[in-house]
């Protein structure tokens, strides 16, 4: 198969799907095999009516036992059957399928597939499926791939374009060899493909997941570690100097820095003054403080006449790390030219922009991926800094390193990885921890409740703002989507502006909207003329408005702990109290209790510990750490066994074979060629 061949040559894709696919990032057949199932649907055994329950997704047993009626209502045409036993009776509605009043047979017994609802006091199950038992039986206990969509895209048009695929083209050939199969026990790589997007059963699931998770650790493993020997002991021959005015600076600061914070500050003028280039990750829980300290950063290389660069993921972010550094230039004096560049500057000031970097006037540059466009030359780059490495590929950093002659690295993350997992991930950095939060927090209140407690959460919120506080609200999706239940941000935020009352501004914020866009709904907030905000998990990285005091997440159910705990973060920044309050859409026992770890602790660490404790080796697919680092299926957390065997295989294909150029490695090599253009694919959001 030709990898990146379009999926327009695949029948029944015109332009119009295309786009729609373009949406979801797939363009070429690979893709479109590497878009895996976010969770499956099972054909379950069939309840009787006496069973049945509203709310639910089911398949009923039933017999005819009404007439069929066809009505004509306006433009629908309305075909209803009903079933009844023991006194029960669940109504069955089709819109506009008139033959069913032919092909269904009083009397018969059939099985019901759809959504029960419960209106006007009655049972009804709106277009269901419709199965003869025989026809069901083949179904039953098999998987049934969902994947996450976008307006306009179904399920379906997926499954059926994956299924073409498989049927009709002949795909990858394997590229690990059958010794590294057989040692780790991996399906090939066909059959894993087949059987994650259409399992015959779930242990034949989980064998293709663990073949493809260890796929994704091992050619990310196999990039950092080839980096590796590109960065670590090179020289560092900056000659930059400690200053006095950084040690001024930080005494002038309207807060001391803690312990944490000057051991690491400590730890990376010594790298950046020392022989060798500083490569260097500093881990620090949310709000913990690091960008002071990539600032200070900056400004040493600054003080030394060279030029620093910050790359965060997001505009919004890049934004609001420029405004923070300006005034703590203006506050200080310092006269050093800063400059932001982004993907919605102008092209006249981005001109202006990529002058100013190439002729070395803008000493300190924050930016998004635009820092790394081929127009942009820098004249003499000492320090590059991303932010929040997961969100972006090692190639990035990269690319962004090799802007300047071998300038020195540093890389924040708030993801809590522990130790023995961070040195096999990013075996090629240094790594500092800030294991301490400044001193003037006040522990953040949560809580867990279910939707009925949604209207106190709202006064609650209107308290809040009474006292000129702010307010999160954040939802899992960014519109309505077909198949799932859960809150979307745009129909959340037209509710809301109906309960609040009017002078009470409800903004709204998700990744599909335009920069600039977001720039001014973040902008707003920052300045409270927005009181509350409903967002998707893009507001998770970084951002930081220290009046905002309540975080309510709607569906807290679908979000990993790990990344609650980064979403909470968002409050408890400043000196109020500040509160969480996290929202089951449902009544699970188990999930309750899960939840329940982020009232007792606040611990990034020992969340994500547990997290992965509870979840246990069954929950593939229910929730991810979604986020951190760029996979698409693996997990750090819980895939942990599988990454350390994948890392032994790394250093033990390296050790062989350095530059992966004997035949036995070519699909390897080609694999990893295809993933480092993937990842330059990625956009920011
Ligand atoms: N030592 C300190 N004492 C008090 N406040 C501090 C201290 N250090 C930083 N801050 C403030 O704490 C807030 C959070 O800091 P910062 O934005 O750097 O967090 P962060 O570590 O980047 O967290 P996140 O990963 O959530 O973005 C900021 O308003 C910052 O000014």
């Amino acid at each position: 198969m030709e990898k990146q061949e379009s999926i327009r040559n695949l029948k029944g894709i015109g332009e119009k799907t295309e786009k729609l696919f373009h949406i979801l990032g797939i363009d070429t057949i690979q893709d479109l095999l590497d878009y895996y199932p976010r969770e499956y649907e099972q054909y379950r055994i069939p309840v009787s009516v006496s069973m049945v329950q509203a709310g639910k997704k089911i398949a009923v047993l039933g017999k005819i036992t009404q007439s069929i009626s066809l009505r004509n209502t306006g433009r629908l045409t309305l075909v209803t059957a009903t079933l009844k036993e023991a006194g029960r009776e669940l109504q069955l509605t089709w819109y506009n399928m008139a033959f069913l009043k032919k092909t269904l047979v009083f009397g018969g017994t059939y099985i019901f597939r759809g959504v029960v609802s419960e209106k006007k006091n009655r049972l009804v199950m709106e277009q269901p499926e419709i199965f003869t038992k025989e026809q069901y039986q083949t179904m039953q206990n098999r998987l049934l791939p969902i994947y996450s969509l976008t307006k306009g895209m179904t399920n379906k048009m997926i499954a059926k374009m994956v299924r073409q695929v498989l049927e009709e083209k002949e795909i990858e050939q394997e590229y690990l060899s059958e010794k590294i199969r057989t040692s780790c026990q991996l399906a090939e790589y066909n059959y894993a493909v087949q059987e994650i997007h259409f399992p015959k059963n779930r242990e034949n699931m989980i064998l293709a997941r663990k073949r493809l998770v260890f796929d994704e650790f091992l050619i990310f493993l196999l990039s950092v570690r080839q980096m590796k020997e590109t960065v670590k002991n090179e020289k560092n021959l900056f000659g930059i100097k400690p200053v006095s005015e950084t040690e001024a600076l930080i005494q002038s600061l309207p807060y001391s820095l803690t312990n944490a914070q000057k051991k690491v500050w400590q730890e990376i003028q010594k790298d950046m003054t020392g022989e060798k280039l500083m490569a260097r990750l500093v881990q620090g829980d949310v709000g913990s403080g690091k960008t002071i300290l990539a600032f200070l950063a900056m400004l040493l290389s600054a003080q030394n006449g060279y030029q620093a660069a910050l790359m965060v993921p997001t505009e919004v972010l890049a934004v609001q790390h420029f405004e923070g550094l300006k005034q703590l230039l203006e506050e200080h004096q310092l006269d050093f030219e800063a400059v932001l560049l982004t993907g919605s500057i102008k092209a006249k000031e981005r001109r202006e922009i990529y002058q100013k970097i190439e002729n070395g006037k803008a000493k300190l540059i924050i930016g998004t991926h635009a820092l790394i466009q081929e127009n942009v030359n820098y004249k003499n780059l000492a320090l590059v800094i991303t932010d929040e490495q997961h969100r972006f590929g090692v190639h990035q950093r990269e690319d962004l390193s090799k802007k300047g002659k071998r300038p020195h690295v540093l890389v924040m993350s708030a993801t809590p990885i522990p130790r023995t997992l961070a040195i096999m991930l990013y075996g090629d950095l240094d790594l500092s921890v800030i294991d301490e939060l400044p001193a003037n927090r006040l522990p953040i209140k949560n809580c867990v409740v279910d939707t009925s407690y949604r209207k106190s959460a709202y006064r609650f919120m209107q308290k809040e703002i009474a006292e000129g506080r702010q307010v999160y609200v954040i939802c899992p999706m960014v519109e309505e989507s077909e198949g799932l239940e859960a809150e979307n941000v745009l129909d959340y935020t037209k509710k809301l502006r109906q309960e609040m009352p009017p002078e009470i501004s409800v903004g709204f914020l998700h990744g599909r909207m335009k920069p600039a866009e977001k720039n001014k709904i973040m902008e707003e907030f920052s300045e409270n003329k927005i009181q509350i905000l409903v967002s998707t998990t893009v507001i998770e990285v970084g951002v930081n408005v220290p009046n905002a005091t309540v975080m309510m997440v709607e569906n807290a159910e679908r979000f990993g702990l790990a990344q609650l705990h980064q979403l909470r973060g968002r409050v408890g920044r400043g000196e109020h109290q500040s509160y969480c309050i996290f929202m089951q859409g449902g009544t699970k026992k188990e999930i309750k209790e899960r939840l329940q770890i982020l009232v007792e602790s606040n611990d990034g660490f020992f969340i994500a510990g547990e997290d992965l404790r509870l979840r246990g080796p069954g929950d593939l697919f229910g929730i991810r750490q979604s986020g951190i680092l760029e996979f698409k299926l693996a997990d750090i957390y819980q895939d942990a066994a599988i990454l350390k065997e994948a890392s032994i295989v790394a250093d033990e294909i390296l050790e062989k074979d350095p530059h992966l150029e004997s035949e036995e490695y070519k699909g390897l090599k080609n694999r990893l060629e295809f993933y480092a253009k993937e990842q330059m694919k990625r956009p920011g959001i």
